[in-house]
């Protein structure tokens, strides 16, 4: 595997695999790689010669400087995962490769950002979405991997390949959980014993809900409502929020529309580690 720390040396290494006829998957993470990042390598690699990932923690997409800080950053152990998993490039760039000068790019991505994550992260989005449009133009791959954990930043990016008619097909990778149901996540490293023994009822409420909507009893709101008091039922969680919402524009649903799939998303916070998980009720 080679390790490319420039944005030259991404540009040159993709334009060689395309000038020989090679696909180029490209793989998109902050690092501290676990299984779910291990297995959109591994899905690219059956579908692409070529599988660039990427390992940026990217400053312009942190609403809170100290989750930036203590973001887990472990580039040796990553880059051992990397190889066997079917990664043929690792691009590794440093902060002042990816910002040479402060970007003034403003993305506004409307309705789908005025919830969840973008309503409790401001600024969230438009740092995704400028840096992930930055390793789209230097890499101009044919597939790139996301995982449905970020199910926001799936709808982002799936709009802003539209709007920026990026040639490249999007694939949405299904999340990868612990046995216990624990989505995996860089973050869940920061978990201290007794809060990990407690991340599961994050599942377990988004399960609940899943279920009540199945049953089609309740009104949105009320499934909201019942889920979000099992979680706060545990003190050690402060859920930051569950939403009900048509997975495809994000919108809260006030009822349910026959046909349309519907997400359940939320965030909490458990013992200073803040986690997003959903389920998709199709
Ligand atoms: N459990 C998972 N299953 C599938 N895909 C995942 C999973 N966790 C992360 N991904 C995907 O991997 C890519 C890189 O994510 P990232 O590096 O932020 O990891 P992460 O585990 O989500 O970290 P964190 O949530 O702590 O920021 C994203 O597309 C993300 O959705
Ligand atoms: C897509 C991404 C790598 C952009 O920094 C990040 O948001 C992530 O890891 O999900
Ligand atoms: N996995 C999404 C990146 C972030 O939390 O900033």
């Amino acid at each position: 595997m080679e390790i490319l720390n420039t944005a030259a040396a991404l540009q040159a290494y993709t334009e060689n695999a395309r000038r020989a006829g090679q696909r180029i998957g490209l793989v998109p993470t902050m690092g501290a790689l676990h299984e779910g990042h291990l297995q959109l390598v591994r899905a690219a690699a059956r579908e692409c010669e070529v599988v660039v990932a990427s390992i940026f923690v990217n400053p312009t997409q942190f609403n809170n400087p100290d989750d930036f800080r203590l973001y887990p950053r472990l580039p040796e152990e990553d880059a051992a995962l990397l190889g066997p998993a079917g990664c043929t490039a690792l691009f590794l760039p440093s902060v002042e490769e990816m910002y040479p000068q402060p970007t003034i790019l403003r993305f506004d991505f409307g309705m789908l950002e005025r919830v969840m994550e973008g309503e409790h992260r401001p600024g969230h989005f438009n740092g995704v979405a400028t840096v992930v449009s930055k390793l789209f133009h230097l890499s101009r791959p044919h597939r790139a991997y996301f995982g449905q954990k970020d199910f926001q930043q799936v709808a982002i990016v799936r709009q802003l390949v539209r709007d920026l008619s990026f040639d490249l097909e999007l694939v949405a990778f299904p999340t990868i959980r612990e046995s216990d149901g624990l989505a995996m996540s860089s973050r869940n490293r920061r978990l201290v014993p007794e809060a990990r023994t407690l991340a599961p009822r994050l599942y377990q409420g988004l399960q609940l809900a899943k279920q009540l909507v199945q049953q089609g009893h309740l009104p949105p709101a009320e499934v909201q409502q019942a889920a979000g008091e099992f979680l706060r039922a545990e003190p050690a969680i402060t859920l930051e929020y569950l939403a009900v919402v048509d997975a495809h524009t994000l919108q809260p649903l006030t009822e349910w529309q026959p046909g349309s799939p519907v997400a359940i998303c939320l965030a909490a916070h458990l013992g200073g580690v803040r986690l997003i998980d959903n389920v998709v009720v199709e």
